[in-house]
């Protein structure tokens, strides 16, 4: 019989490209689904291959919701905190599958990403455990690329540093980036041509009113434009920030390690639309040839890919721009760096609407049907 699966927060940018990927590959076909909303009540379903499922229904009606064998949700932390709790507590046995991270260190959840945590997650299903949840972004993305060292338990420590673009905090504050590029073209607009206007000129006329306009930067705080934040997140206890916290604790609990392995950086919100970007130094517990290290990561799964260290690979095939919208993990700047011969350098760029968040949580929806 097919499973009733419920989705709420279908309409935001996760929601929205997990609603594509499903459409795509026909997932709609063996489920009866059910969308929920916060703030359209009365309003249409999204049309899946062209047919209607009715009106939307309201994401806070435990009656509906107690009725459902799977929710999907991408609403965000909020929305769990208050609807997950009461729905167990009123005794819904029903599978949870999550996108933001409130439950992801809870006991009873697993952090899904079946590429890399397979027999963890199948292992989980047979001893009851019915909440299952994405990982970060940035965590997903560098599990996925370094997948083949992770699972020959090959790392010692990663210290990394992230350049996350501005969709991953949220639809609100892609707008906002976008508001401040439109912002600065009248400031150079007409005079780029004009030979006779310093460059410098024109850069400081924008730094300035960047500097002074403060009604762009609202969810920033900051300009982001012509500039970057390496700031996501609150602080932590021990001066991370809970962006930076999550990548060792997260990882860890993904892949249930016995010793604990070290990751720590900082991350960084840049000016691109979407895809996140890392830089990696690796201490490796051995010392690997460059070709077999390849050879393990290129491995390791089918949308990971090795891009050659030259100038040409690397900037055709190892930018946002060139992965934006794919499920592509290339992996470049693949090196052993001169301070030894266990210590690696790597970039990734991955889609982190995708790979990131969308894709873990519709392959974990059909691995429970
Ligand atoms: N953005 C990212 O890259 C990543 C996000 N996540 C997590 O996924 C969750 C959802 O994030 P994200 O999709 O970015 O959030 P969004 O801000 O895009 O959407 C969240 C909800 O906001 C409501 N909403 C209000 N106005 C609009 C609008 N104009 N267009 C669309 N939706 C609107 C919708 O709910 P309703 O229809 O009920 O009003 C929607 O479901 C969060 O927990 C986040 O932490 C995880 C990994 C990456
Ligand atoms: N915090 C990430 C996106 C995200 O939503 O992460 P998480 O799912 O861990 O809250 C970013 O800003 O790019």
């Amino acid at each position: 019989m097919k499973k009733k699966v419920g989705f709420v927060g279908w309409r935001g940018m996760v929601g929205s490209v997990l609603l594509k990927r499903m459409e795509k590959e026909n997932d709609f076909n063996n489920i009866i689904p059910i969308f929920f909303t916060t703030s359209q009540l009365g309003g249409l379903s999204p049309l899946i291959n062209n047919i209607s499922f009715g009106k939307l229904k309201n994401a806070y009606d435990f009656a509906i919701l107690m009725s459902l064998d799977i929710l999907v949700t991408c609403q965000g932390g909020d929305y769990t905190n208050v609807v997950y709790y009461k729905l167990r507590t009123m005794g819904w046995k029903g599978y949870w599958i999550d996108a933001a991270s409130s439950l992801r260190m809870n006991k009873d959840a697993l952090i899904v990403l079946d590429p890399v945590n397979r027999l963890l997650i199948d292992d989980s299903i047979s001893c009851g455990i019915k909440t299952f949840v994405g990982s970060n972004c940035t965590v997903s993305l560098m599990l996925m690329a370094l997948g083949g060292l992770f699972k020959y338990k090959l790392i010692d420590w990663i210290s990394v540093t992230t350049y996350q673009a501005a969709s991953g905090a949220g639809a609100s504050y892609m707008k906002e980036l976008l508001m401040q590029m439109n912002s600065i073209v009248p400031i150079f607009g007409n005079i780029l041509h004009n030979q006779n206007i310093s460059i410098l000129d024109i850069e400081k006329k924008i730094t300035n009113f960047l500097n002074n306009s403060e009604m762009l930067s609202k969810n920033f705080k900051v300009p982001l434009i012509n500039s970057l934040i390496p700031w996501i997140d609150i602080k932590m206890k021990n001066e991370q920030t809970r962006e930076e916290w999550k990548a060792e604790s997260e990882v860890n609990k993904m892949l249930s390690t016995n010793k604990k392995i070290l990751i720590d950086g900082n991350c960084v919100r840049i000016s691109t639309l979407r895809c996140h970007s890392l830089s990696f130094t690796i201490k490796l517990n051995k010392d690997i040839n460059i070709r077999e290290i390849n050879q393990i990561l290129s491995d390791h799964n089918k949308w990971v890919t090795i891009i050659p260290n030259n100038e040409i690979s690397t900037i055709n095939h190892l930018t946002p721009l060139a992965v934006s919208g794919t499920l592509k993990i290339p992996i470049g700047r693949i090196r052993k760096l001169s301070i030894g011969k266990k210590y690696l350098s790597a970039f990734v760029v991955g889609d982190q609407l995708l790979w990131g968040a969308s894709e873990p949580i519709r392959r974990m929806l059909q691995i429970l049907l």
